[in-house]
Parts: C-alpha cells; structure tokens; sequence
C-alpha cells in the first residue's frame, strides 16, 4: 500500500515508509542574515548531484530573513525554524566569537519524525552520496576525527605541547602532567545521528551546567557522545587544515565530503589571501564548489524526472508525477470553492 500524503500541509508529509521503513535526512543549521545562506543552496544542489535519495532539512534561527527562507524552499529543502540556545553565562573566549550560536545545533535531536540523520555544517560540500552512511549500526555516534594543530587550537593544552590525535606517534601524551589522554574528539561540523527526545531533553539540561570551553557545542557534544563515538574515515568529512597538517592521511582524490572550515576557506567569501589559501589543491575545492553553485541544471526547479526531459515543476506538479509513477497515492484535498 502507497503512503498517502497530506496535502493539506503547505508541504507534503511523507510517511515514514515512503523511504523505505525509515525516514532519514540531512539537516544543516542557518544562522544569520549573512551569507551562509549561500552555503546551503550549494549544500542543497551538491547533495542532489550525488543524487542523494534523501531530503535536505534546515534548521534555521528565527533570525533569518524570509528571502533566504525562500531560497532554501525553492531548492527543495525542508526549512524548519528552532529557537536558539545559549550556553550558561561564561567568561569563555570561544576559539571564534560566533560559535557561541552553534550551541542551537542541539535543537536536531527533536526532529523524531526522522529516525536518522546525517547532520552536515553550512560550509560543507558532498561531492560523492555517501547515502550508505545511514545503514551504519544504530546506537553510536559517527564523525571524523578533528586536528589539532592549526591557530584556533593555540588556546588548547593540545597544541600547546604539539599532540595531535592524527599523529599522535609524533608527540607523546605525558599523561603524569596533563592526566591522561583525552579520548579521540570529532569534527561536528558532520556526524550521522538518531533524533530521539529523552537524547533531545538530556542534552538541553546538561550544557545548563557545564561549563563552555573553547569549541563551544563541539567540545559539548565530544564530551556528551564519548562513549558511544565511533570514527569514521576521513573521506566523509575533510577539515581543510589536513591537507597541510596530516597530508599522509589524506587520498584527496577518494575525497567525497569537503568540510571549507580553515581560515579564509568559505567559497563564497573566498580572496585566496590567506595563509594555505593560495594552494593549487585549495583553489581547486573552491572552485569543485562555485561549479556546483552556478549549476542551473542542478536547481530544484529544474529538476529532470521521467523520459529525461527537463521540466519547469511546480512542487504540485511533481508530487501528482509522483502519484502518476504509482510511487504515492495522492489524495487530492477537496477545493476550498
Ligand atoms: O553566521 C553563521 C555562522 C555559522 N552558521 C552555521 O553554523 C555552522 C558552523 O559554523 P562554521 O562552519 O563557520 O564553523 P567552522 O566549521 O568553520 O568552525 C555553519 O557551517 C553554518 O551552518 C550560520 O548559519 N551562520
Ligand atoms: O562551534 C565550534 C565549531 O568547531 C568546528 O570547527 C573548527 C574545528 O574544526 C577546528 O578543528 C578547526 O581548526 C577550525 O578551523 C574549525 O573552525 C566545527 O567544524 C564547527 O561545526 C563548530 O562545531
Ligand atoms: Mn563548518
């Protein structure tokens, strides 16, 4: 039996079998009223040219403009907005002054109507699917390893003796100094996860008491996920900085996701002044980027469906091809004349 839809809804609610028994999706956060915005409509068309099979969700703060809003709906993303959430009053200088609003990347653990997700940062690229990554095991937490090793880590006890969990053969822990080793820490800038509520409420109560350090929600959530994180490879998130810190980890050729987080690396802000940002491997990743973001035929509306042909789709016409394709019954809601 085909799920109905509700078109009631200004946006069809899809049961959880239309994805096969389970509904999974990508979530990316939108803060601002500034240019991140452009991060996502490359996040949104990137995921589609990997022909990814699975929605885009964006969590937005209530601070974003309508415009924007629109843009990501017109990409076909699923735009929902959150409330922020604020860390316990601090002292903390956080390694860069606005991550005190990625705190608000808690709020996904409520999107339950999704019983899997893969949460990936606005200035991230997903050249290849990796929609495989949701038939991990449930019950752990999958990220890639972070380094430590450029400018934002000066402040960290890490870098501060030159230990680096990528090469941690290099400089050895001395444990009878700063106790022992910290456990391995992720990038959260991508981790594939389960929204669950009781998950949802514990992590709210729990970063009321402690106290912020440097990586804000990434140092939360490291502490939070430590025992059940599980490393993934780096292919499926590369934080730009190994290409020059750890290049004996990287096959940047078996590269899928492309995480644009070193100073200077945002595509859409990109000059090529700062330091690392005039390599020929960097210049050639912003590029694989503005590609995608230039690419019309990669646009929502564009979509190419059936016999191949390109097809102006209003969402409407697009869930009655569905309906046609036998894939949804769609129950058309009565008309309000
Ligand atoms: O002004 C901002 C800053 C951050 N973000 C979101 O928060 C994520 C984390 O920030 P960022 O990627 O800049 O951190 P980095 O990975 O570079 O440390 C971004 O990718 C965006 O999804 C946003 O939407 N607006
Ligand atoms: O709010 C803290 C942020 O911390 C992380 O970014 C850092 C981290 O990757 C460092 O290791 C890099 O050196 C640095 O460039 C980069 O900005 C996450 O990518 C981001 O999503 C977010 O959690
Ligand atoms: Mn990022």
């Amino acid at each position: 039996m085909a799920p109905e839809i509700n078109t009631k809804l200004t946006k069809p609610v899809l049961s959880a079998t239309a994805y096969g028994g389970e509904k999974r999706a990508y979530v990316t956060f939108l803060a601002g009223t500034g240019d991140y915005v452009k991060g996502v409509v490359g996040l949104a068309k990137g995921l589609r040219k990997a022909k990814s099979k699975y929605p885009l969700v964006v969590a937005v703060l209530p601070d974003v403009p309508e415009d924007h809003r629109k843009q990501l709906v017109d990409q076909g993303c699923v735009v929902k907005e959150i409330e922020p959430v604020y860390p316990p009053e601090n002292q903390t200088e956080f390694a860069m002054a606005y991550y005190v609003i990625n705190y608000s990347k808690l709020r996904i653990w409520k999107f339950v109507e999704y019983s899997k997700m893969i949460y990936l940062d606005g200035d991230i690229q997903v050249f290849d699917n990796i929609d495989h990554l949701f038939d991990l095991p449930n019950g752990q937490f999958y990220a890639v390893m972070d380094c430590f090793c450029e400018k934002t880590w000066s402040h960290s006890p890490q870098y501060k003796i030159g230990y680096c969990q990528q090469c941690p053969d290099k400089v050895t822990w001395p444990e009878a100094e700063l106790g022992p080793k910290p456990p391995l820490y992720f990038n959260a800038g991508m981790f594939v996860y389960e929204p669950n509520l009781s998950t949802y409420h514990s992590l709210l109560e729990t970063v009321k008491v402690v106290p912020p350090t440097l990586f804000a929600e990434q140092d939360f959530l490291n502490m939070y996920f430590k025992d059940i994180y599980k490393p993934i490879p780096p292919v499926y998130n590369l934080v730009m900085a190994m290409l020059w810190r750890h290049p004996e980890n990287i096959e940047l050729d078996q590269v899928k996701v492309v995480h644009y987080c070193a100073a200077g690396a945002k595509p859409w802000r990109f000059t090529g002044e700062e330091e690392n940002m005039d390599r020929e491997d960097i210049k050639m990743l912003v590029k694989k980027w503005w590609d995608i973001y230039n690419d019309e035929s990669l646009d929502y509306k564009n979509v190419v469906i059936g016999d191949g042909h390109k097809k102006q789709q209003t969402l409407q016409q697009f869930i009655e091809a569905l309906s046609e394709a036998g894939v949804l019954q769609y129950v058309k809601a009565p008309s309000a004349a």
